[in-house]
């Protein structure tokens, strides 16, 4: 039987929850705050497939992928790292920080090739994700505190976990962030090429009170026409509603996700990053997403924003070079 492993982050600043399947963070309560990533209802963890909402590491291809000026249609939708085991660093563990590592002795048969016309590339891919601002709790208590999920239940059906939750104390603290940085690394001896994204769901009150802010004047392409369209963000701020918005911007900047319903913005810094795609799929893209209720309105409870490096701004990497694509989050 397959077992899942959940790491647990436990600071002083707060508490962060990453599975090792796929790398993913479930979940980020800034100390005295509420929760930061947004997961659904129903988190069911099945081998090969992804899991739903917290920050799937889209790699090394972002949507259906893109090569030569043009989509193309690879599956699974944005890469299989989000669908493959990391292994964990138990040696760099720590109460504010754990690292997961990918690489290419990992590929399995249908991973190749990524790219239309080369074979996969050799690579190792390592993703940090830190909690910032104030020190660690006990690594001895952090480590107890993982959990192992079966993959089946007795009669072969999978299983559905929640995650756990904890009282933290009252007072928000300075500082508080999350910080998550995959680095790639091209471990062959040909140049290689891959997108990324850090595909968060941030989670607010109701997406159709929430406003992002950073993106005035930036080009985007907009992925819910044909031919995803260059448009121009000639608003200060990109608002959400029953309506799809599936945006690729071409822009590094810091952005700030403004939410009146939960009274707080969630601030969020990038590097290695010169897009930013936002998306939530409305109401008729999300009352039929997978492991939700539509009756809940779940979609309603998450923007996401996604640090990128896609289609045109895909990276080229030289044999041993590296590239990081990072973002931090903080709650104000
Ligand atoms: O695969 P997930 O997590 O359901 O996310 C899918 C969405 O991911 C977004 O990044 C894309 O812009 C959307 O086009 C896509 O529908």
């Amino acid at each position: 039987m397959t077992s899942f492993n959940v790491r647990t982050l436990d600071a002083a600043s707060g508490r962060a929850i990453i599975s090792d399947y796929a790398a993913h963070v479930l979940s980020w309560v800034p100390a005295g705050g509420q929760e930061v990533i947004w997961t659904p209802s129903t988190l069911r963890f099945e081998d090969g497939q992804h899991l739903g909402g917290g920050v799937p590491i889209c790699f090394p291809w972002f949507g259906p992928g893109f090569a030569h000026g043009h989509q193309t249609a690879k599956t699974p939708l944005h890469g299989f790292a989000r669908a493959r085991n990391w292994r964990f660093d138990e040696q760099s563990f720590t109460g504010d920080h754990a690292r997961f590592i990918l690489d290419a002795a990992q590929l399995q048969p249908g991973d190749a090739p990524w790219l239309d016309d080369e074979p996969a590339s050799d690579f190792r891919a390592v993703y940090d994700v830190t909690l910032g601002g104030g020190s660690a709790v006990a690594e001895a208590q952090t480590v107890a505190s993982g959990v192992h999920v079966p993959s089946e239940s007795a009669n072969g059906s999978p299983v559905t976990v929640s995650v756990p939750s904890r009282s933290l104390p009252s007072q928000l603290l300075p500082s508080q962030s999350l910080t998550m940085a995959l680095t790639v690394t091209n471990t062959g001896d040909k140049p290689m090429t891959f997108e990324a994204a850090l595909h968060s769901y941030l989670h607010v009150g109701d997406v159709a009170g929430a406003r992002l802010s950073g993106l005035e004047g930036a080009t985007y392409l907009d992925a819910t026409e044909s031919g995803f369209p260059p448009k121009t963000q000639d608003t200060s701020e990109v608002a959400f509603g029953d309506f799809e918005v599936n945006r690729v911007y071409y822009s590094d900047a810091s952005l700030e996700l403004h939410d009146d319903v939960l009274g707080r913005t969630i601030h969020i810094a990038k590097s290695g990053s010169p897009q930013t795609v936002v998306w939530n799929p409305g109401k008729a893209g999300g009352e039929t997403m997978s492991d939700t209720r539509p009756d809940a309105a779940e979609w309603r409870g998450f923007a996401a924003v996604e640090a990128a490096v896609c289609r045109d701004r895909a990276v080229t990497l030289a044999p041993g070079a590296s590239h990081t694509l990072s973002q931090t989050l903080t709650v104000a």
